[in-house]
C-alpha cells in the first residue's frame, strides 16, 4: 500500500584535489566499514547545502566557505521500507583546513584509479566517474538490504 512518501534527506560531500579525491572510512553506525564522501543527515532549521558543510566539517575537519557544487540527487528505496532516501551529492575543489581523523571517520586522499570499490556502497562505481569528471546526474536506486542493488537508472543532466 502506499505510504506517505516522506523522503529522508541526506547528504554527500566529496572534495577533490587535482586527481585525487577525499574519502571517509567509516569506523561505526551506518555502513561501517565502508569508504565514503562526508555527510548525513540534514537539520531542522538547515538548508541541505549547510547540512553538507555541517557534516563535512564534523566528519573530517575541513570547513567550506564558498558554496559547494550540487551535482545530483540520488534516490534510494529498500524493499519492504516505506521510506526513500534523498542523497543529494556536493563536490568542491576549494576548502580550509588538514582532513582529521574522527570518532566516525578516518579520511584518506585516493587517486581516482585507486578507489577502492569493492569497500563502498554498490551504487558508488556507477555514478563516481561522472561525479569526478564534473558532471550532474540524477540517479534511483532499489536495494535489497545494504549489499544487493537489485535495479537502478542514472541520467546525466545538462545543469
Ligand atoms: C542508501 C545510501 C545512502 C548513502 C548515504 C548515507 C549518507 C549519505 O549518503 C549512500 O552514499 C553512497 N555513496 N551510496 C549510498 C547509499
Amino acid at each position: 500500500i502506499m505510504s506517505t512518501c516522506k523522503n529522508k534527506v541526506l547528504t554527500l560531500v566529496f572534495v577533490l584535489r587535482p586527481g585525487e579525491v577525499l574519502l571517509g572510512y567509516k569506523k561505526r553506525g551506518f555502513a561501517q566499514g565502508w569508504w565514503n564522501g562526508f555527510g548525513g543527515k540534514v537539520e531542522a532549521g538547515e538548508t541541505i547545502e549547510e547540512g553538507a558543510k555541517r557534516e563535512l566539517h564534523e566528519e573530517s575537519g575541513l570547513s567550506v566557505s564558498n558554496e559547494l557544487d550540487h551535482v545530483g540527487v540520488l534516490m534510494f528505496e529498500f524493499v519492504n521500507d516505506p521510506v526513500l532516501l534523498e542523497v543529494h551529492v556536493y563536490r568542491t575543489y576549494s576548502y580550509t583546513g588538514t582532513p582529521i581523523e574522527t570518532e566516525e571517520m578516518k579520511p584518506q586522499w585516493f587517486k581516482h584509479q585507486d578507489i577502492p570499490y569493492k569497500d563502498m556502497w554498490p551504487d558508488d562505481k556507477l555514478w563516481y566517474s561522472l561525479m569526478l569528471n564534473g558532471k550532474y546526474f540524477n540517479g534511483n536506486f532499489k536495494f535489497e538490504g545494504l549489499t544487493n542493488l537489485l535495479e537502478y537508472e542514472i541520467n546525466e543532466i545538462t545543469k
